[in-house]
């Protein structure tokens, strides 16, 4: 994500990519490792020398929730805002973070998912939930994602959940093969699947009365990920506290 995404913001007019950390690919050019021409940015280990020299007014973050912690806190204390895409930060740590945010009277947004057709789905998913008395979420991913279930699983369970009134136990029945029925979150079965040539996919299935609701959505390339992180940025400088999920930054 990080190389895709830079590639993004290295092409787009009104964005300049001051700096750019890493912990591998250290002293080569963003542009250069983006197949463009060379930008004139070297990679750095350190993302608080980064921030000391090149006084960023955004820090997009795509890494794993350890390091996006760390690297949050570090950049809201140096009066810089977060754009975090990476997954797996907890409520506690949203809440520290808007508090954080507040006191530097400066925004930050957390967003599992910043492509469109995701927000979307989670969207009209949200509107489903008021309908339906029962639903199951199935997400697929590449074979590379570290964590499970995604963060936009769950972040699609929370924002169901929150339309429904009471939700319903699972139905009673004896699992033979453990997680045969998916992880339970916000009472929500959640099922993950990890496969090569996949890329980010979820549906979400709706079961009522005589009927099946299906609401899908298929990434299929990273590039989906960039018009959303645009929106992210250029509204994040105007923000104070903590915006969490991109649809709070979409008239929906
Ligand atoms: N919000 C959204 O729309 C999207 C979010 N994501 C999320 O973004 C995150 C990253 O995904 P993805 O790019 O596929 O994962 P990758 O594993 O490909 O990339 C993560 C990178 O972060 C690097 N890294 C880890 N710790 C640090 C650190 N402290 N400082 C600098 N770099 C660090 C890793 O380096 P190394 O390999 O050396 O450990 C690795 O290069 C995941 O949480 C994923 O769920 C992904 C796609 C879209
Ligand atoms: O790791 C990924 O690839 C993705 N991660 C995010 C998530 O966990 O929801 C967003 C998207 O699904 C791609």
């Amino acid at each position: 994500m990080g190389r895709e995404m830079t590639k993004g913001l290295l092409q787009t007019e009104d964005i300049e990519v001051v700096g750019a950390v890493d912990q591998v690919a250290v002293g080569e050019d963003i542009g250069t490792l983006s197949g463009l021409k060379p930008a004139g940015v070297a990679i750095k280990d350190d993302l608080a020398e980064v921030i000391k020299e090149a006084r960023p007014q955004v820090m997009v973050d795509f890494t794993v929730a350890a390091a996006a912690w760390a690297n949050a806190r570090l950049a809201v204390e140096e009066g810089v805002s977060p754009v975090i895409g990476t997954t797996g930060l907890g409520p506690e740590q949203l809440d520290e973070l808007h508090k954080m945010c507040e006191g530097r009277q400066i925004g930050a947004v957390v967003a599992p998912n910043f492509s469109i057709g995701a927000i979307l789905m989670m969207h009209f998913a949200r509107q489903a939930a008021r309908y339906f008395p029962r639903a199951e979420i199935i997400e697929l991913h590449h074979e590379q994602k570290l964590d499970a279930p995604s963060g936009t699983a769950m972040k699609t369970a929370e924002l169901m959940a929150g339309e429904m009134e009471t939700v319903p136990p699972l139905p009673k029945g004896e699992e033979k093969i453990a997680g045969a029925r998916g992880g339970i979150y916000r009472g929500l079965a959640v099922h993950s699947l990890r496969l090569p040539g996949a890329v980010a996919h979820q549906e979400v299935i709706f079961g009522g009365q005589g009927q099946l609701l299906t609401i899908r959505h298929d990434t299929i390339g990273r590039e989906a990920f960039l018009p959303g992180l645009l929106l992210a940025i250029r509204r994040v400088i105007h923000l104070k506290g903590v915006v969490y999920g991109l649809e709070n930054l979409m008239e929906l």
